[in-house]
């Protein structure tokens, strides 16, 4: 199957400061990618620079088969790349006009049924569709972020650190919303610290210091040792 998300050679940084050095990365169609990463690795900076938030210095990144480095945010988005972040969430407006935004692209009849379907998919969020995002908690903004991003019907979701300042019982609710979303040819992307991703992951990729150091399934991961070491102790899997 041909790749959906497909980077190689990925140098970029800030400033004079290197942080993604020659970083390769695939997902395909329907494939759950989990970058495991410790504080500082530079799982953001891979994310960012996937989606247009960051330029590369060299590397290319293409999706759908065509090459989009040199586009910027928006004309990804629009090829069905999404990239769910609560910094695009805007405080001040309600729940369901953010959701509005994320279906910019859509027409008005299709915003409409998407809204309806995102409601059923998260119930807290039609019981607050006319409050302010401000008024969520940290797991319901993170439910109004994922929602937002589908309203966009993405193939691929990146998400970043998806579990950050959540509860484990919001982590589990985070891991239950990809479970759930499983079946509808949506492709994610998550990077995380936070090995319980692993539960959801079809593959996973270790990114240390800028580098990626493993691209492999979960089984494959637990088996090797220095990464096994590294990431959940010598005891833990
Ligand atoms: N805007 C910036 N300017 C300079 N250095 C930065 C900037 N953003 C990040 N860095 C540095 O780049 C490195 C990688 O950061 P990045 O946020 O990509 O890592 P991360 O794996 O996402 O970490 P975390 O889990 O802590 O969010 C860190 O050393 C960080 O200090």
């Amino acid at each position: 199957m041909d790749a959906l998300l497909k980077a190689e050679g990925m140098n970029t940084g800030y400033d004079q400061l290197q942080i993604l050095w020659d970083a390769a990365l695939e997902v395909k169609a329907g494939e759950r990618v989990v970058v495991l990463g410790s504080n500082g690795a530079g799982k953001t900076t891979l994310l960012k620079s996937l989606v247009g938030l960051l330029p590369l210095w060299s590397g290319t990144v293409e999706f759908d088969g065509q090459p989009v480095h040199r586009l910027r945010i928006d004309g990804r988005v629009r090829r069905g790349m999404a990239y769910m972040s609560e910094v695009g969430i805007i405080a001040d407006l309600s729940v369901e006009d953010n959701l509005r935004i994320g279906g910019y692209f859509s027409s008005r009849e299709k915003l409409k049924s998407k809204m309806e379907a995102m409601f059923e998919e998260f119930p807290i969020l039609k019981e607050r569709r006319q409050e302010a995002a401000a008024s969520l908690s940290g797991g319901q903004r993170k439910m109004l972020a994922a929602a937002r991003a589908l309203m966009g019907d993405p193939k691929l979701l990146i998400m970043d650190e998806p579990s950050a300042g959540l509860s484990p019982l919001l982590v589990t609710e985070i891991l239950n919303l990809v479970k759930s979303l499983e079946g509808r040819n949506i492709a994610f992307l998550i990077a995380e610290q936070n090995i319980k991703f692993l539960e959801v992951a079809t593959r996973v990729y270790v990114l240390d210091s800028g580098r990626m150091i493993f691209n492999g399934t979960v089984d494959e991961l637990q088996r090797n040792d220095a990464i096994r070491r590294a990431y959940f102790g010598v005891d833990a899997v």
